[in-house]
């Protein structure tokens, strides 16, 4: 019998692994934000505004003044109640990081995008460059100071925020930041976010999903070694490869250990060690505390619902919160099942990062590390083969485990690949070990090309329309990006114009979208050049971190010549 992911073993829906609790100050804003919800009924309504305000007294003064406030209102709050309250005890969201002109920005850089020859495009890049001005900040010295007043947790260097509802660092979006602002020549801005992100790695052992007291139980995807290479590859900045290799360490261990950390068997009985996401917690997320109350209110048996809490959780560490490609039983949520997966992109990146860390290691003269690495890097090569490439589709397929709980090592069968397509499934094409394989280039590209991602305006998530934001029709910047940036880096010249041509419809799109709208976006609908992406559980996001990051790191790239249209 065929096995599907809705039939395989369901014992793992009770609880298991560990929980990072989190602190008395975010528990209390969560009440905040349910008193909010009962109160505003907004149809608009973001539950992550109030865990991102900041406290002007001490929180069990506030608290007090709280419960007084809900006693006097018989638990029925009045919209003027609640609004004075918020003015009296908080700061506002976002109050907390100041606005700074970042110390490399100029309107001009010298050398900047010197292969755009057309005037209008270059009019827009550089508006495009001039947004990093709007999106950069400093954590106020109040922070500093007082940190238990706030959730923005206390950076020591300038920061780049994605925009609007996102007023904190992500540690994903922050590669993208960066790739742009190596094209804005802004080096220093670039090594300051590194730096940051390092910060997290000495508090807490891993980078968090965002620079905030409620991401401290999980990361997102681990792309700090790609920041570290590329801003060596640019500047040769020795002090920064070795200030960031004790740390990229520390995040090596932490992924490849415990709950993370999962053996497979081939069908030649060799072990494979590959990776998943997996939260530490299960409970909802205090920035959509609400929403996931709501989603789980179907769930009695209090495991199984701590369990899908847990399962929320790791799917916003894989950075596709939220995705078909996570659910047992697509579109309901309540089947999200991201613990189950091994997945493909997440194994690229930790590819990436030991090819990344060799490299790092090498440069300072530490042969043994850039040895060992290098023989990581071959054995997750392997297993990379072996557990999600799929000869016939000629794509490489997240695995199924049979029971996220169950004694390892699993032995690995042809029907756990999930042969549903993702962006995802083409995501090892950026990494050399496979972009420098010409044949497997070819391969993969043709099935790119036959998937039914490739639309008019970029490459689509998914072939699904849930209703959720990492599914289809939204296209996401990081995603055109990698798959660009591994079908330009092969030695096929048919893959490099493809990446060329999908590079130039993303480009257009954002162009169309910026023209209409006057902002870039943090997602597009694929299927329309010019329209901006929707779904999921808040309203679309402008500014954009990773958008700019991409537009900026692509025209440089290919540039854009003088007689090329730039409208849809
Ligand atoms: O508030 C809901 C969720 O929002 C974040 O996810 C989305 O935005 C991030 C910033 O651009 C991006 O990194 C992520 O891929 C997006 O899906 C946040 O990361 C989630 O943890 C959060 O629950």
């Amino acid at each position: 019998m065929a096995v599907t992911a809705e039939s395989l073993s369901h014992c793992s829906s009770s609880d298991k692994g560990p929980v990072v609790p989190t602190t008395p100050m975010v528990t209390f804003l969560e009440r905040v934000q349910e008193a909010a919800l009962k109160t505003v009924k907004e149809t608009n309504f973001d539950p992550k505004l109030y865990v991102d305000l900041s406290l002007k007294l001490n929180l069990s003064t506030t608290e007090k003044a709280f419960d007084l406030l809900q006693k006097s209102a018989n638990g029925s709050l009045s919209v003027e109640g609640l609004k004075g309250f918020i003015e009296k005890y908080f700061g506002g969201a976002g109050s907390d990081l100041m606005y700074v002109e970042p110390v490399d920005f100029v309107p001009e850089p010298k050398g900047f995008l010197p292969k755009v020859e057309n005037p209008e495009v270059r009019a827009w890049a550089l508006e495009v460059h001039a947004l990093w001005k709007n999106l950069s900040r400093k954590v106020s010295d109040e922070v500093h100071k007082r940190p238990e007043l706030h959730t923005i947790l206390p950076l020591p260097e300038q920061v780049v925020i994605p925009g609007s509802r996102f007023r904190e660092v992500y540690y994903w979006d922050s590669y993208w930041v960066i790739r742009g602002l190596l094209a804005s020549k802004m080096h220093e801005t670039a090594k300051a976010i590194v730096t940051n992100l390092i910060y997290l790695i000495e508090e807490y052992g891993y980078v968090l999903n965002g620079a905030r007291a409620y991401y401290t139980n999980r990361s997102q995807p681990p792309l700090l070694s790609a920041m570290v290479h590329a801003i060596y590859s640019r500047t040769g900045d020795m002090q920064l490869v070795r200030k960031s290799l004790p740390a990229l360490l520390k995040e090596y261990h932490f992924w490849n250990s415990g709950i993370h950390k999962v053996t497979i068997q081939d069908a030649q009985s060799c072990n494979h060690t590959l990776n998943r996401y997996y939260a530490m917690w299960n409970k909802p997320r205090p920035e959509s505390s609400t929403i996931d109350t709501k989603s789980a209110s179907n769930i009695s048996n209090v495991s199984e619902k701590q369990h899908f809490y847990r399962e929320v959780a790791s799917s916003a560490e894989s950075g596709w919160d939220f995705s078909t490609r996570w659910m047992r039983n697509p579109p309901d949520l309540t089947t999200l099942a991201t613990t189950s997966i091994l997945p493909v992109d997440l194994n690229a990146y930790i590819l990436r990062m030991e090819l990344d860390i060799a490299f790092l290691a090498k440069v300072t003269g530490d042969n043994s590390t850039a040895e060992h690495f290098l023989k990581a890097s071959q054995a997750r090569k392997e297993a990379i083969k072996s557990v999600f490439w799929n000869a016939e589709m000629g794509q490489w397929l997240d695995y199924w485990l049979n029971d996220s709980t169950c004694q390892e090592p699993q032995t690995w069968e042809a029907c756990n690949q999930n042969k549903n397509v993702f962006a995802s499934n083409f995501i090892p094409l950026w990494i050399e070990s496979f972009h420098s394989d010409k044949s497997l280039v070819k391969k993969v590209m043709e099935s790119l090309q036959k998937s039914g991602l490739l639309r008019a305006a970029g490459i689509a998530t998914s072939l699904t329309n849930s209703g959720e934001q990492w599914d289809f029709p939204n296209g996401w910047a990081p995603l055109q990006h990698m798959i660009v940036e591994g079908l330009g880096r092969s030695e096929s010249k048919k893959a490099r114009s493809v990446a060329e041509d999908i590079a130039v419809r993303w480009i257009r799109t954002n162009y169309a979208g910026y023209k209409k709208t006057g902002t870039m976006h943090e997602k597009y609908d694929v299927e329309k050049c010019g329209e901006f992406g929707g779904g999921g559980e808040y309203v679309p996001q402008t500014g954009f971190g990773w958008s700019n990051g991409v537009v900026l790191a692509f025209l440089e790239e290919f540039g854009w010549p003088q007689d090329r249209k730039i409208g849809c």
